[in-house]
């Protein structure tokens, strides 16, 4: 769910089709009544040096058996995958005049392309000219934040969009990263997408979003710190996003890829495992960001909508609300996910990036939480800025008992 972008923007009227959740809705008229098999995109971020390019080539280079499209999202040189892949040939579309994409086939039936709109309407368009893809990876430059561009490719089912957003990779420079996270100097993400409430002054880089929206983290270069530094970038990156995957590497290499980098489905499954993990009282060592769990005793189905309205308020008017209709300075989120358990049992799955969320029914549908009671407890993890966990946790118990603000 987003804001409401105003009437002249609705999406035409959409009829779902039955079959497989791997089946998009089409648009009603106009379009063939063929079900089209959606395709997972991965990010893959990082600041500046910290390995992306040569986990995609690493990745291109291993037997996956998939045709992979390769997006570059800003100026690079695409002959940067010269060496590792026989470059068959090479192409530059041009639209209204402006050279828009620039593509590259490699020897594997894989393709690398120049995206400068890095939106889903130009890599569906690629899709249909290049025809089908099993897999895309968007590397970002090592400036962008991905935060900016997830909800880009976390489409609404029901937008009938034929590519999902599967999982953010975040490459870390193991040996630069405390200096990068500490430099006073380092860029900053643009504050204009960022609320500006909040009551956190620590200084923000674009490194601590590129960390704090991973679902993976590949913390690379390990050759080139000693145990003990390693361990300490380690403890530093879990205080930043404790929901994350975190691999230890050199040169980007990681022996499995299937369901560690690639086919993670982050945004459509949400783990006790994971939550479970995430709270378990990781340090706190970074002082921009933070993870904290909040508790979510099981709700009646009536108290869907006041979690509704606690998310509308923190994620799209930057506030939390607490009883009497007071509101306190609220966190900056970036990623939060959750396990909602009702009283019949049923379980409601939360997902949010920025203002973009989804609260979903669990595929199971049922608690998975092996408790004897059977009985899972409800968790919240938010990653984000100026995170005072009880606050946090006072104003989503006030929102669960009264309808503020109705
Ligand atoms: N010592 C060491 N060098 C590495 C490792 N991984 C990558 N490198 C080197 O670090 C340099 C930067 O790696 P890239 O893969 O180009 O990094 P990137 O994130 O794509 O860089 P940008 O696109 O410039 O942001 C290259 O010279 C790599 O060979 C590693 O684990 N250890």
């Amino acid at each position: 769910m987003q804001p409401d972008p105003g009437e002249e923007d609705l999406p035409p009227e959409l009829v779902a089709i039955e079959g497989s959740e791997e089946t998009v809705p089409q648009l009603s008229a106009g379009l063939d009544d063929i079900a089209v098999t959606k395709v997972p995109i991965t990010i893959i971020t990082g600041y500046l040096g910290s390995g992306k390019t040569t986990l995609l080539n690493y990745i291109l280079n291993e037997r996956h058996g998939k045709k992979i499209a390769v997006i570059l999202n800003g100026l690079y040189s695409l002959h940067q995958f010269g060496d590792s892949a026989d470059i068959e040939r090479s192409l530059t579309v041009s639209k209204d005049g402006q050279e828009v994409e620039e593509w590259l086939e490699l020897a594997n039936g894989c393709i690398c392309c120049s995206v400068k709109d890095s939106g889903v309407n130009a890599i569906e368009s690629l899709m249909e000219r290049r025809g089908a893809f099993d897999y895309i990876l968007l590397e970002t430059t090592g400036l962008a934040d991905p935060g900016n561009i997830a909800p880009l490719f976390w489409v609404d089912e029901g937008l009938g969009s034929t590519i999902y957003l599967d999982g953010i990779v975040t490459l870390v420079d193991a040996k630069n990263i405390q200096k990068t996270l500490d430099d006073p100097a380092a860029p900053q993400p643009d504050s204009t997408t960022l609320h500006s409430n909040s009551h956190t002054t620590a200084h923000l880089t674009t490194a601590h979003l590129q960390i704090s929206h991973a679902d993976v983290v590949v913390l690379n270069k390990a050759d080139l710190v000693s145990s003990e530094d390693l361990t300490n970038v380690e403890a530093r990156l879990r205080s930043i996003n404790s929901l994350a995957h975190l691999h230890v590497t050199q040169y980007s290499q990681i022996p499995k890829l299937e369901g560690v980098i690639l086919d993670l489905h982050a945004y459509d499954a949400v783990t006790a495992e994971s939550l479970n993990f995430a709270s378990k009282g990781h340090s706190h060592l970074d002082p921009a960001i933070s993870t904290v769990t909040l508790r979510v005793p099981s709700l009646e189905p009536g108290q869907l909508e006041n979690l509704d309205f606690w998310l509308r308020s923190l994620l799209w008017e930057g506030a939390l609300p607490v009883a009497q209709r007071q509101t306190l300075p609220a966190p900056e989120v970036y990623r939060m996910k959750g396990r909602i358990a009702l009283i019949d049992g049923t379980v409601r799955l939360l997902q949010a990036v920025r203002e973009v969320f989804e609260v979903l029914d669990a595929k199971d549908g049922t608690s998975d939480s092996g408790d004897t009671q059977g009985q899972e407890e409800g968790k919240i993890v938010i990653i984000g800025r100026g995170l005072g966990a009880a606050e946090a946790q006072q104003g989503l118990q006030d929102s669960l008992l009264y309808a503020l603000g109705s």
